[in-house]
C-alpha cells in the first residue's frame, strides 16, 4: 500500500516535472542565455500550439503572432524558442541559420505529427532519412526533373478544362454559386498527382468505407483520414497524452474507440492501395509492352527487370501517399489563395488576362475559349511573368508550408550560437521574413509586380516556401505547373469576383491557408 502510494507520487512528480517546470526552466535559461537574440513563447502543456489558437481566435490568424514578431523586430532577432508538451524547441528565423539547418540535415528528425502521419509516410521519401532517403531522393528526383514533368502537362490541362467545364454547367443552373476556391483547386491538384503515380484517374479507384455500405473513391478517403487523425488529436486531451507519452505505439497500448477506428480506416487503406500495386505488377510481369511513364510503373520496372530487391511493396504505397499528401493540399492553397487575391485585385486580374491572351491568342485563330486554351504550350509557361509573379506573392503572403515540419534533434548541435541539445524541436519559419517590413515593402500588400522581370530578394534565403538545400521540395516545378494552368484556364474562362460580405480568416490546419472557402463567385466571359 505505502509502496503503491510512493509509486504513484513519484509517477506525479515526473509528471509535472517533464510537463511544467522542465520546459519553463529550460526556456527562462535560454532567455537569459541569449539575450535580445531570441523571443521566448511559452504556455503550459501544449505550448505553442496555444499561441496558434490565441491568434487565431484574437486576429483571425493563426500565425498573426509571428507576423506581428517580425512587425516588431524586422531582422534584429535570430530564433524563438517555444514548448509543446515536454519538448523545448528553437524555431530559425535568421536566413543564415536557416540554412545551416538545412545543411545539417542529417541532424534532425522529422516528428510525427499524427499517427496517421506515420502510420501512411513512415517508408516514404518525406520520413526516410540517412542512405535511404539519399537512393530514393536519386529515384524520385529524375521524375521531378522540370523536363519530364512535361509529359503531365497534357494531362494536367485536361484535368482543368474538366474542372472548368464543369463549374460552367453548374453557372448555366445557378450564376450566383459561390466558389470554394481552394477545394476547386485541390480537385484539379489531387487527380495530378493521382494520375501521375498510377496513370489512372481516381474516379474509378474506390475503397469500402467503415460499415462497408458505401464506396468512396480512394483519394477522398485518403484526405478523409488524415484530417480525422489530426482532429481527434485536436479535440481529445487523452490521445494528446498517451500520443506523447506512447509515440508510434499509442495504437497498440490501451487503443481507444476512436484510435482503434482511425487504425482499422488506415489498415484498409493501405491495404486497398497495395493491392493495386500487387494487381499492376502481375500485369507487367506477364505483358512488359503494357509499361507507362507513371510512377508506379517506374517503380515496379525497377523491381521486374533491374531486380532491384531494395524497393519494397510497401515503400512504393507509402511514397504514393506521401506524393499524395503532400502534393494536394499544398498545391491547392497556394493557387486557390492566388484566385482570391486576384478576386480582390480587379487590376492585376484583368493584366493577368490580358498577358495570357497575348501569348496564346497570337497562335489560336479562334475566338473559342475552350480552343485558346488548347493552344496552351508548355514552353508558354516560362513567357508568363505576371501569371509566375501572382503564384510567388500569393506564396509570400501565405505560404501552405509556412516553415518545415516539425523536427527532433538526434545529437547536441551548435545552430549560429545557439547550442541545441538532443532531443530538442527544431523547425525553420519562413514566414517572418516573408512578412519582414525590412524585407518587404509594404509586407501586407498583394504586390505581385515585387516579383517581376527577375526582381528577386538579394538574399535567396529570404523567400524559402519550398524549403531550402538538399531536402527542398521535391515537387516543386511540378505545383508551379499547376498553378499556372489553373491560374491560365479560369481567366481564359471566368471573371473572378470577390463575394463583399466574407471575413477572411488565415488558419493553420494541417496547411496553413484560407478559412471559409468558397470566397469568390465565377462569372463566364465569352471572349
Ligand atoms: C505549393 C505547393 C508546395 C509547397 C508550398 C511545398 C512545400 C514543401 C516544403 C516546405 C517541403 C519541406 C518539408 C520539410 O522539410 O519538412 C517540401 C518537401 C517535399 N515536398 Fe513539397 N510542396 C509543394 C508541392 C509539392 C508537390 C506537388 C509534391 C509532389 C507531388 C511535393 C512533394 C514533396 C516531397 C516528397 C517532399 C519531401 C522531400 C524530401 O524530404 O526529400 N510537394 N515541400
Amino acid at each position: 500500500m505505502l509502496l503503491n502510494s510512493i509509486i504513484i507520487s513519484f509517477v506525479i512528480i515526473l509528471i509535472i516535472y517533464k510537463f511544467l517546470l522542465y520546459p519553463k526552466l529550460r526556456l527562462i535559461q535560454i532567455k537569459r542565455k541569449y539575450g535580445d537574440k531570441i523571443k521566448v513563447i511559452h504556455h503550459y502543456g501544449p505550448g505553442l500550439l496555444v499561441e496558434y489558437k490565441k491568434s487565431y481566435t484574437q486576429n483571425k490568424d493563426s500565425l498573426s503572432f509571428l507576423r506581428q514578431m517580425a512587425y516588431q523586430n524586422g531582422k534584429s532577432i535570430q530564433a524563438y524558442a517555444f514548448n509543446i508538451g515536454t519538448n523545448v524547441g528553437y524555431s530559425f528565423v535568421d536566413p543564415e541559420l536557416i540554412k545551416q539547418v538545412h545543411q545539417n540535415h542529417d541532424a534532425f528528425q522529422k516528428i510525427d505529427v499524427s499517427q496517421a502521419i506515420a502510420y501512411l509516410f513512415s517508408n516514404s521519401l518525406l520520413f526516410a532519412t540517412g542512405k535511404s532517403w539519399q537512393k530514393q531522393r536519386q529515384f524520385l528526383g529524375k521524375s521531378f526533373h522540370y523536363d519530364e514533368i512535361k509529359n503531365y502537362f497534357p494531362s494536367i490541362k485536361d484535368i482543368c478544362l474538366k474542372v472548368s467545364d464543369r463549374i460552367s454547367e453548374e453557372l448555366i443552373q445557378n450564376p450566383n454559386k459561390e466558389i470554394k476556391v481552394v477545394k476547386t483547386c485541390e480537385q484539379i491538384t489531387s487527380e495530378v498527382v493521382f494520375r501521375a503515380f498510377f496513370g489512372a484517374t481516381s474516379e474509378n479507384i474506390f475503397i469500402s468505407t467503415e460499415n462497408g455500405s458505401t464506396k468512396i473513391p480512394i483519394s477522398q478517403e485518403l484526405v478523409s483520414v488524415i484530417m480525422d487523425s489530426f482532429r481527434i488529436l485536436q479535440q481529445s486531451k487523452l490521445i494528446q497524452l498517451k500520443s506523447q507519452l506512447l509515440k508510434r505505439k499509442t495504437f497498440n497500448i490501451f487503443p481507444l474507440k476512436e484510435e482503434k477506428k482511425l487504425l482499422n480506416r488506415l489498415i484498409t487503406l493501405k491495404q486497398a492501395c497495395k493491392n493495386i500495386v500487387l494487381k499492376r505488377k502481375e500485369e507487367l510481369v506477364s505483358d512488359p509492352s503494357l509499361y507507362k511513364k507513371n510512377f508506379i510503373d517506374l517503380y515496379l520496372k525497377e523491381i521486374i527487370q533491374n531486380s532491384n530487391n531494395e524497393i519494397t511493396i510497401e515503400e512504393i504505397v507509402d511514397n504514393f501517399c506521401a506524393l499524395f499528401f503532400a502534393g494536394t493540399d499544398t498545391t491547392g492553397n497556394m493557387t486557390g489563395a492566388a484566385l482570391y487575391f486576384l478576386s480582390l485585385n480587379p487590376k492585376i486580374q484583368q493584366e493577368a488576362r490580358e498577358e495570357v491572351m497575348q501569348i496564346i491568342k497570337q497562335k489560336a485563330n479562334s475566338s473559342d475559349l475552350k480552343d485558346i486554351y488548347n493552344y496552351l504550350s508548355f514552353e508558354d509557361l516560362t513567357k508568363l511573368d505576371l501569371i509566375n509573379s501572382i503564384l510567388k506573392e500569393s506564396l509570400r503572403l501565405l505560404p501552405p508550408a509556412s516553415g518545415v515540419l516539425p523536427r527532433i534533434s538526434n545529437r547536441d548541435i551548435k545552430i549560429g550560437q545557439f547550442e541545441v541539445k538532443k532531443g530538442d524541436l527544431v523547425n525553420t519559419h519562413f514566414i517572418y521574413h516573408q512578412s519582414n517590413p525590412e524585407v518587404y515593402e509594404n509586407q501586407d500588400q498583394f504586390n505581385p509586380y515585387r516579383w517581376m522581370k527577375g526582381k528577386e530578394q538579394n538574399n535567396a534565403f529570404n523567400f524559402t516556401p519550398f524549403s531550402l538545400g538538399p531536402r527542398n521540395c521535391i515537387g516543386q516545378h511540378l505545383a508551379m505547373i499547376e498553378g499556372k494552368c489553373i491560374l491560365i484556364n479560369f481567366l481564359i474562362n471566368f471573371d473572378i469576383m470577390p463575394i463583399p460580405q466574407k471575413q477572411v480568416q488565415y488558419e493553420m490546419k494541417v496547411i496553413y491557408g484560407l478559412q471559409p472557402d468558397d470566397l469568390v463567385y465565377f462569372r463566364k466571359r465569352n471572349n
